[in-house]
């Protein structure tokens, strides 16, 4: 029944997972970016940092959240359609790994957000940029597990 309805709409489902896939690495590459800028150029208690704040509220609630919940709702509706995942393989676990890792470095710029908006950010520009790495690498295991399949 179930099964019925997610393969009838397995194109389009597929579809707003990848939608949503877009929003949510877009934010995943500019937070940290705007970190470094806010660490690097921005003196702490300025008019320029509660405006990097509300920069970095806006974009982690407004567009990371729910493209993230977007995600996964129809990453997992995927997961559940007959005959597109096979445990079997090992694409799947490799893609179930990166995306864990994503979805945790989604919550680590959550807390490093909360850091800046105490005033007790702790960590430098480089240490951002470095971080920013992290996204790239995951995102290109999930692309090459789910399109080569190996
Ligand atoms: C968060 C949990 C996620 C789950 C449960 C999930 C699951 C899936 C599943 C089952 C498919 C269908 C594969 C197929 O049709 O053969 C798929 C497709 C896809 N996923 Fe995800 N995914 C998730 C996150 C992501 C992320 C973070 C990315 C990219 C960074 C991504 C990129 C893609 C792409 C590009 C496709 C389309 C592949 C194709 O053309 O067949 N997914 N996903």
């Amino acid at each position: 029944m179930v099964g019925d309805f997610l393969a009838d709409w397995y194109l389009w489902t597929k579809a707003f997972h990848v939608i949503s896939v877009i929003a949510w690495m877009a934010g995943l590459f500019y937070l940290p970016r705007l970190f470094v800028y806010h660490v690097e150029e921005v003196e702490a208690g300025s008019k320029t940092d509660a405006m990097f704040q509300t920069m970095e509220r806006r974009l982690l609630r407004a567009i990371m959240n729910p493209a993230m919940v977007a995600v996964w709702v129809f990453g997992l509706a995927l997961v559940f359609t007959p005959g597109i995942v096979s445990w079997d393989e090992i694409w799947p676990w490799t893609k179930a790994a990166s995306v864990l890792g994503m979805t945790w470095f989604h919550h680590w710029l959550g807390l490093r957000r909360k850091d800046f908006l105490a005033g007790r950010n702790s960590l430098t520009g480089r240490q951002y940029r470095m971080m920013n790495e992290i996204p790239t690498l995951l995102m290109v295991v999930i692309v090459v597990s789910v399109i080569v399949k190996f």
